[in-house]
């Protein structure tokens, strides 16, 4: 039996089994055995998925991947947003390959990747499918466009095809401490009471993966799951904008429903209503931190600003202003919401905020 049909027989399997306290170790080993399945598909482990994507170089401060089914107006988006001209038509499958573009929000440069439509089986290959799943895994947000003329279980279905290749769309990393050991056994400790793990499903799910000497400690109430992802590695968590296109062509009343997802925004690309509430928005979910310089008795310089990633220190700061600064550099003066006081004297170390001034004194 080839891989997908072992994978499609566990998903009938699991789709089959009622879900009760009863079932629920058995759920949770078809899913660790599903998990595994798929990885051997996609060759993810084993690194088989990189390279394979479309080889387009990164630039700029972060990038986005625009994700979506054919004809829903991906393309029109990157002409409008970056002047990059990438062909719009009414047929499907127009765009054929990545074309990038870039567009400048809040000083920063962001990059943004026109994509093939996806379909469903792009996950086992259909299409451009793993190509494209391959080049949304190198960005830093994905652009999920839907048609909001079209059906709402679009976007599940889009989403069940990133989820398969190991995306996760707003999720945080789930707080678990896995380490393989060379032996001891499988150490399982859950620091909070857990409502879907236990001794035995976390000893029997690291067996399915070849795993007899482990420790584990859980921080936090997970999913089997959560765990799983854990267990497989190369999850990887992005930030997920939902943006529903063509609202030119449905009601008001359709508009408003919408518009109250979570993570969610409204826009007709091609009458231009909300992109500028669209760049804000991308900006947002990129966790970008605009740090502003000043030298000794001037003004800092509000037009130009060092883009820097969330979690960014001081020090990442001195590197990105220039490369030797680090060696030189003694301590620095801070103005903005990081600090207590303003100015405040800090070290390499600090931890910077958005619109954080920040002065650099040398040795
Ligand atoms: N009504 C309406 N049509 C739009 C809007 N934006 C794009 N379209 C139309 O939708 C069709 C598809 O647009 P594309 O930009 O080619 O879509 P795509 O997602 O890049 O398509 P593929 O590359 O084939 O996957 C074109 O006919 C566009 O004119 C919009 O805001 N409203
Ligand atoms: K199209
Ligand atoms: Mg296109």
């Amino acid at each position: 039996m080839g891989i997908l049909e072992k994978i499609a027989d566990i998903e009938q399997e699991i789709s089959r089994t009622q879900k009760n306290k009863a079932t629920e170790h058995h759920l949770g080993l078809l899913k660790g055995k599903l998990a595994k399945y798929r990885a051997e598909l996609l060759d993810v482990s084993t690194g088989g998925a990189k390279g394979e994507g479309f080889d387009v170089l990164k630039s700029g401060d972060a990038r986005v991947a625009l994700i979506g089914f054919p004809s829903v107006g991906k393309s029109t988006l990157l002409s409008k947003l970056t002047g990059t001209t990438s062909e719009v038509a009414s047929y499907e499958f127009t765009t054929l390959t990545c074309i990038p573009g870039k567009f400048m929000y809040q000083g920063a440069n962001i990059q943004i990747l026109d994509l093939p439509g996806i379909i469903q089986g792009a996950s086992e290959g259909k299409g451009r499918g793993k190509q494209v799943i391959s080049t949304a895994r190198t960005s830093d947000m994905i652009l999920m466009m839907l048609d909001s003329t079209k059906s709402h279980a679009q976007r599940a279905q889009l989403e069940k095809e990133l989820e398969t290749v190991g995306i996760r769309l707003n999720r945080k990393i789930p707080d678990i401490y896995y380490k393989v050991k060379k032996g001891g056994g499988v150490s399982y400790n859950p620091i909070v009471k857990q409502s879907y793990l236990t001794e035995k499903l976390v000893t029997e799910i690291l067996h399915q993966y070849r795993v007899f000497n482990a420790e584990v400690l859980v921080r936090q109430d997970v999913t089997v799951d959560e765990f799983i992802d854990v267990i497989v590695g190369n999850r990887i968590y992005l930030p997920c904008l939902y943006v529903y296109n063509k609202i030119d062509e449905i009601t008001i009343e359709q508009v408003d429903k919408i518009a109250r997802e979570d993570n969610t925004l409204v826009v007709s690309v091609e009458q231009d209503l909300n992109l500028d509430e669209l760049k804000e928005q991308i900006w947002k979910r990129l966790n970008l931190l605009r740090i502003y310089t000043k030298r000794a008795s001037e003004y800092p310089d509000f037009d130009e600003g060092l883009i820097l990633r969330s979690g960014a220190t001081v020090e990442t700061a001195c590197h990105s202003i220039h490369r030797s600064l680090v060696d030189d550099f003694k301590y620095a003066a801070v103005w903005g919401t990081s600090t207590k006081h303003n100015p405040q004297r800090v070290g390499a170390q600090h931890k910077l905020e958005n619109e954080d001034v920040i002065q650099i004194f040398k040795k």
